[in-house]
């Protein structure tokens, strides 16, 4: 019971959060814990199911007959039986690919080398590089000049591939995300709607803690993966323990399917363990690749050693090698390379090549392990919930014929107006087309369809199934359904972290505030993790982000986009509120002032659920002394309740009510009258009920020279955090730590001194949990005196 109250109010909190400018999000942090969630009434089951949504199921061809044991409309399934072998043709050489990684791990710089060896750029400039022009993907002034990425950038390309002497061409769509953990919105997105990944490592740090990040993201949106492990050409470069920590922390299996030939400053190729040939690059920029059969003495017992490494770990996720194995048969190279593709693309392994993307070398393998391992949009399963049919799950084939279906991931304000950037699943997109929005039900026409290169773009008439694409005119949230309106079909959301931090903010100068406010509804759609509210008491507008750095860019922005210059206020942490013991509560609102009055009664219990998770409501009312019209009023007071906590005005989590009974009058009782009667209970009850401020826990690495670990140990002790592991390795030291995020302020700078500048830390939300009695004490004697001073006022 208590659990369908739970269901029908996150239901409700989906539909009321629903304000059609922004993705829609769950009613409160308390959701985190779920993986993914989507805009409509359906979201629950979808989140249930959000994990299966991509099992890769093999060939194009079980997935077109599984398509057909659950028939859609009768014509569809003709188009699928006869387009397969055109359509499976198109689509083997199509892939849409991610590049993720740790900060600075090398991303924009592989990337930038991918889009010269295609011939999309004409020369390559460097992330932050003398002649000031910076990389193709970091497009924005800011990414520039900081040499961080902060936007992801798609862009396409086409990799002829040779194999055997002949010539394939494949068509690549790319997407470069954002290494560091503010801007992960922005690798949510990108894996929600690509097909496979290249994740990248620094050959000198191996995994580190946005890796592991990255890593859970791929799990969550079940993204194959090879892994490019860049930097090569550094000091200290060890791609075999690199290799042994995807192995061990990320528990994937991985071999590397290459061996250096030459370290640091020599290295000068490497060796491809399936073919056992040496490749080179040649020519200024590495652009030629030379192919030898003889492999360099000095690497030969190496590469054998790594060669059966590699075979063993295939062999143990793939049962064809298996049993070569067993029957002490060497396999073939085609066999070996159909076995990583299929322990690949079914998330059992992970391919590990090697290179440097700074000296310019063995780039080019892997595009070709882009190409041979992962897979084509028509061997990952999509899954869509049929409105018309009961919310069946329906999976999505990405034909050309069959009606349209298109996900909206990404919206950018552009100088054109609204660019949105559509991952198609079915069907073909074109120019004038008419598509319906599965969460509005409007009918929309694209005016324009674009392939986007960075930030420039190139119009085209259409847009065949299994591709990504931007087009201008669409009005709608990221995470919007489009079909072509002959199907109800609605695709699951992606994964909105929420907002840990918070600060005041206004121009400086009252005359911008039109632009101000210009900039906050833009960044707002565009970005479903920054967050702008005006505090009812303060009025002050405050703007709530995933940490310092993600705020101070947006603040940034506003002064270069908008010419905004703005004040901000101290960063305030996002704390939570909870009950820690049960209250019984029978109240009553009765007021008569002459005329109708005011008549409400409401009785029940309010309790924490147990779990610092979702608030709960819960009716419970027999023999109708309350009606359902006003049992929902309750439920709305509830949830206004919960909103603004009574301690500091913050969110409440994990908290229930029932209502099990109450009273009615005749004339006096209303809708509003239930709601504030049930906002009034909950204040008494939760005051009564032995209420706990809880902060928000950040899962905090830092790495840094091994000389200073003494030095981070004493900030971190008196910081009271707590230190959960620590790794010393030849250099470097990472210690893993959990901090409350409050104690955190300041740490940047004060880890800089510490370290002459040699420390770096992440920082990502962990849970919540009671904040320290004395600075509960604080905070509620600082709350209270400012709401005095705004009374005295
Ligand atoms: N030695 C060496 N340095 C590299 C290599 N690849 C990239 N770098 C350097 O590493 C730094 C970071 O490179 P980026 O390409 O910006 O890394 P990123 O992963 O895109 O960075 P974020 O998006 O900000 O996380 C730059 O100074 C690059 O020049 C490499 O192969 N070898």
């Amino acid at each position: 019971m208590r659990a369908q109250g739970a269901l029908r109010q996150q239901l409700r909190a989906f539909g009321s959060l629903l304000n059609g400018s922004r993705c829609v999000r769950p009613m409160a942090a308390e959701m985190q814990k779920c993986s993914a969630w989507q805009p409509f009434g359906a979201a629950i089951k979808a989140s249930r199911n959000v994990e299966s949504r991509r099992h890769q199921s093999g060939t194009a061809s079980a997935m077109l007959e599984a398509a057909a044991a659950e028939p859609q409309a009768l014509a569809q399934e003709t188009i699928i039986k006869n387009l397969s072998s055109e359509e499976a043709q198109r689509l083997s050489k199509v892939r849409n690919i991610g590049i993720a990684a740790h900060i600075d791990s090398g991303k924009t710089t592989a990337t930038e080398r991918v889009l010269f060896y295609t011939g999309r750029i004409k020369s390559i400039h460097e992330v932050r590089g003398k002649d000031a022009v910076g990389a193709k993907m970091d497009s924005m002034e800011l990414e520039r000049e900081k040499g961080i990425t902060i936007q992801s950038a798609a862009t396409f390309c086409d990799w002829v591939k040779n194999e055997d002497g002949k010539d394939e061409t494949y068509h690549i769509n790319l997407i470069d995300t954002p290494g560091h953990i503010d801007f992960t919105i922005e690798v949510e997105r990108a894996l929600r709607v690509l097909d496979g990944a290249v994740m990248i490592l620094c050959a000198v740090s191996g995994v580190q803690s946005q890796t592991m990040t990255v890593d859970r993201q791929m799990r969550r949106y079940n993204v194959p993966r090879i892994s490019f492990i860049n930097k090569m050409d550094r000091m200290g470069a060890n791609p075999f323990k690199a290799v042994e920590q995807i192995n061990q922390k990320l528990k994937i299996p991985a071999a590397a399917l290459q061996v250096p030939i030459g370290t640091e400053d020599d290295f000068r190729g490497v060796v491809d363990l399936i073919h056992m040939k040496a490749i080179y690059n040649e020519g200024s920029k590495g652009e030629t690749i030379v192919v030898k059969d003889e492999i360099p003495e000095e690497v030969r017992a190496l590469a054998e050693e790594k060669r059966r490494v590699m075979i063993e770990t295939v062999a143990d996720v793939d049962e064809e090698i298996a049993e070569l194995f067993l029957d002490e048969q060497m396999p073939t190279p085609e066999q070996l390379k159909a076995a990583i593709r299929r322990a690949t693309i079914s998330l059992k392994f992970t391919p590990v090549l090697m290179g440097s993307a700074l000296a310019d070398t063995a780039v080019q393998p892997m595009l070709d392990a882009v190409c041979d391992y992962l897979p084509n949009p028509s061997e990952v399963e999509n899954l869509a919930l049929d409105a018309r049919r009961q919310e069946a799950q329906v999976k999505l084939v990405p034909y050309n014929e069959l009606p349209f279906v298109g996900l909206a991931f990404k919206l950018e304000e552009s100088n054109y107006g609204q660019l949105t950037y559509m991952r198609v699943y079915q069907g073909t997109l074109r120019k004038g087309m008419n598509v319906f929005n599965a969460r509005t039900d409007k009918k929309v026409k694209v005016p324009r369809i674009v392939r986007m290169h960075s930030n420039e773009m190139e119009e085209i008439p259409e847009i065949g199934a299994g591709e990504i694409c931007a087009v201008f005119g669409v009005d709608c949230a990221s995470g919007d359904t489009f079909t072509d309106g002959t199907l109800g079909y609605t695709m699951s959301s992606m994964f909105v972290p929420e907002a840990v931090i918070s600060l005041s903010i206004k121009p400086k100068h009252s005359k911008d505030t039109a632009n101000f406010s210009k900039a906050m509804n833009r960044f707002q759609r565009e970005d479903p993790t920054f967050r702008v509210h005006v505090d009812p008491e303060s009025q002050e507008t405050i703007i709530s982000g995933m940490g310092e750095l993600h705020l101070d860019i947006y603040v940034e922005r506003m002064r270069r986009e908008y010419r905004v210059d703005c004040e901000t206020g101290q960063p305030q942490v996002a704390y939570r509120e909870t009950m820690t013991a049960r209250v019984p509560f029978d109240h009553t609102l009765k007021k008569q002032t002459g005329g109708a009055g005011d008549y409400a009664r409401v009785m029940g219990w309010m309790e924490p659920t147990g779990a610092l998770e979702a608030n709960q409501f819960e009716q419970q009312v027999v023999g109708g002394s309350i009606s359902e019209k006003f049992l929902f009023a309750c439920e709305k007071g509830f949830m206004a309740s919960c909103e603004k906590g009574p301690l500091l005005g913050h969110r409440v989590l994990g908290t229930s009510m029932v209502i099990n009974d109450g009273a009615t009058h005749m004339t006096d009782s209303s809708e509003m009258a239930f709601k504030i009667a049930t906002q009034q209970a909950f204040r008494k009850a939760f005051n009564e009920g032995r209420p706990q401020i809880l902060e928000p826990l950040m899962k905090t690495t830092i790495t840094a020279p091994n000389e200073f670990q003494g030095n981070i140990v004493g900030i971190l002790n008196k910081r009271n955090a707590v230190i959960n592991d620590t790794e010393i390795g030849v250099d470097d030291f990472t210690l893993y730590a959990d901090c409350s995020l409050n104690s955190m302020f300041g740490f940047s700078s004060m880890l800089r001194a510490a370290t002459q500048g040699k420390g770096e830390f992440t920082m990502e939300f962990s849970h919540y949990a009671p904040a320290p009695p004395q600075l509960q004490k604080e905070l509620i004697a600082k709350h209270q005196k400012a709401q005095a001073d705004r009374h005295k006022k």
